[in-house]
């Protein structure tokens, strides 16, 4: 019988460099299908596990760790989000957890600056123009959007990703960027000159709204009808956080009844979205399949440093980047 740590990992998918990694020195076994693995296979699959290396489809909850059991030393998610993991269970019980922030700051910022352009530009809506006949002629005013220049742009939400999506938007030149967060970032606001506004200013005053922000129960369903009643007209929200952000009934009655003008999500509740959803029906909004990250280099690197951190903990090293506890 190997001595190796056993590592149960739920993407087959992963770039495999990360895998070799974990190779050298452990046992792997994966899930082995592209689609997420069952919940019922994880509970079982991840009995008698060292490690568990998951990503943001798999729910590792109280029942996902008792059915490891007590030798379980370490959770790493291939993603910089965690709310998918108790982590308060993780702590109880000593177990580290691992993610993978920094590594996806620059392409979750670039896909966001896309998206938004995809948006207020309505790019997805005039592309199917050219291919449903609905190109007439060159026309003043068809299929204009709201141009970034001269508008007020609130971030919610300000940690690395956030910075980097205000860097990317100041050449647009907007009048001001905002930002709401918890606690000040004077310095990194300084860089982009931001102003901190607190919700409700950030929400009666923006053209744009970009939400960055981790999904915790703070931040739930922030985004609800009395928040889109404060909106202007004219605003466009952009989220490339967690879908659970937005209560997506409410989004949808204030798209469909142009409470606000437009929305870019790359990311809904659930995912993937029903083909049947009504948010498929209207014009004014833009959906991705949640790709923030999905930049080739992005999510090899993402895959390594999972690895590495499984690596780390199960030597009792520090971690390249842990979720405090
Ligand atoms: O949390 C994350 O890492 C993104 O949502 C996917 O890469």
């Amino acid at each position: 019988m190997s001595s190796q740590p056993k590592v149960y990992v739920t993407r087959p998918d992963v770039d495999d460099s990360g895998l070799e990694l974990l190779r050298k020195s452990c046992q792997v076994s994966t899930w082995h299908e592209t689609n997420p693995v069952p919940r019922s296979e994880l509970i079982r699959e991840v009995a008698g596990k060292d490690a568990l290396y998951c990503a943001l489809t798999d729910k590792v909850d109280k029942e996902v760790l008792d059915s490891a059991g007590p030798q379980l030393k370490c959770v790493a998610t291939i993603s910089v989000g965690y709310d998918h993991i108790d982590v308060e269970e993780c702590r109880k019980r000593g177990i580290r957890v691992g993610f993978t922030p920094d590594v996806l700051t620059d392409a979750t910022a670039e896909l966001t600056l896309a998206l938004l352009l995809a948006t207020n530009r309505r790019l997805f809506e005039a592309n199917k123009q050219v291919y449903n006949g609905g190109w007439k002629s060159w026309a003043p005013m068809w299929m204009c959007g709201q141009g970034l220049k001269g508008s007020r742009v609130g971030l919610l939400g300000f940690g690395r990703i956030g910075q980097e999506i205000a860097a990317r938007i100041v050449p647009f030149k907007p009048t001001e960027i905002t930002y709401t967060t918890r606690s000040l970032r004077t310095k990194e606001a300084a860089a982009v000159n931001a102003r901190h506004v607190d919700f409700d200013e950030m929400l009666r005053e923006s053209d744009f709204i970009v939400v960055c922000c981790a999904l915790t129960p703070e931040t739930k369903e922030i985004f609800n009808a009395a928040a889109f009643q404060k909106m202007k007209p004219n605003c466009i929200l952009i989220n490339t956080a967690r879908g659970g952000v937005v209560d997506q009934k409410a989004l949808y009655e204030a798209l469909k009844t142009k409470r606000i003008l437009a929305a870019g999500l790359d990311v809904t509740t659930p995912e993937p979205l029903p083909l049947d959803d009504p948010l498929l029906k209207l014009d004014n909004v833009v959906i991705l399949p949640h790709i923030g990250s999905a930049d080739i280099e992005t999510r090899k690197e993402m895959s390594r440093i999972t690895a590495r951190n499984i690596l780390a903990a199960l030597a009792g090293d520090k971690m390249e980047a842990e979720v405090k506890l």
